[in-house]
């Protein structure tokens, strides 16, 4: 009975104790871990490959020079299956058609009473129209739905991808706003009045799935030293 009730009150003195420590330590490896960031050798500058127009506008707004990046536009295949599956699937292509490292992204929309799906192939929205997406909730009181972004690097042909995802909730409306991205029209974040397409680009910049992935995207190039150089020790 003693040793019970005693057993606890040195436990908890134990870890005052060493929290201290752990915490300076802690602190301590982070900030070598900063000091010693691994270089990551490129032959050229990461290159953000897609087809679409209106996604180059906004990744460029939203990264600035924030990271070396180039951009190329080209056609990627609409592909089938999960958002992470069909980005790095897609990253692995475009690795192989430019024989370098690269950025893509793969975007959907999801509605939450259709579990996720319609997802998103760009023919969807072509042969729906915004009505139709609407028109897809007409029989479920639950409106809600997420914009989801997934943004897949490879360094490289025959490099595994690393995906950096980003979400943003919301709900399905009538459209409102400028016709000229999308679904931006029928997509109204959680927490504001607006559609995506009623916003000025600089606000849909700061709250969207976009920004959020991109931010991971920015975190993992200070996490890591890209230098592009041309010699044999490059990826
Ligand atoms: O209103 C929108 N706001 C957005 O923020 C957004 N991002 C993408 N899309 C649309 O979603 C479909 C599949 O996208 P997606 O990832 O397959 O792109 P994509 O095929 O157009 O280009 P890419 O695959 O070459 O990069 C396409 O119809 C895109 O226009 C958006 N619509
Ligand atoms: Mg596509």
């Amino acid at each position: 009975m003693t040793s019970i009730s005693l057993l606890p009150k040195f436990d908890i003195s134990q870890n005052y104790l060493l929290n201290p420590i752990r915490v300076t330590l802690g602190l301590w490896v982070k900030e070598a871990m900063a000091l010693v960031r691994a270089e990551v050798v490129l032959k050229k500058p990461v290159t953000f490959v897609t087809g679409n127009a209106k996604k180059l506008e906004e990744v460029k707004m939203i990264l600035g020079n924030s990271i070396p990046f180039s951009t190329l536009r080209v056609d990627l295949p609409e592909l089938q299956g999960e958002p992470e599956e069909i980005s790095k699937e897609k990253a692995r292509i475009a690795a192989k058609q430019i024989d370098g490292a690269v950025l893509v992204e793969d975007t959907c929309l999801c509605f939450n009473a259709l579990h996720g799906l319609p997802g998103f192939e760009k023919w969807f929205l072509q042969k729906l129209g915004h009505e139709g997406l609407n028109n897809m909730l007409a029989a479920y009181k639950d409106k809600s739905a997420y914009a989801l972004c997934v943004f897949s690097l490879a360094l490289g042909p025959g490099f595994e991808p690393t995906t950096f995802v980003g979400r943003t909730e919301g709900k399905i409306v009538p459209a409102r706003g400028p016709a000229d991205f999308g679904w931006d029209p029928v997509f109204q974040p959680d927490g504001s009045d607006f559609t995506y397409a009623e916003m000025p680009k600089d606000e849909k910049n700061k709250i969207s799935h976009r920004r959020r992935a991109l931010d991971k995207v920015r975190d993992h190039f200070r996490e890591y030293d890209f230098v592009v150089r041309n010699d044999d020790s490059q990826v």
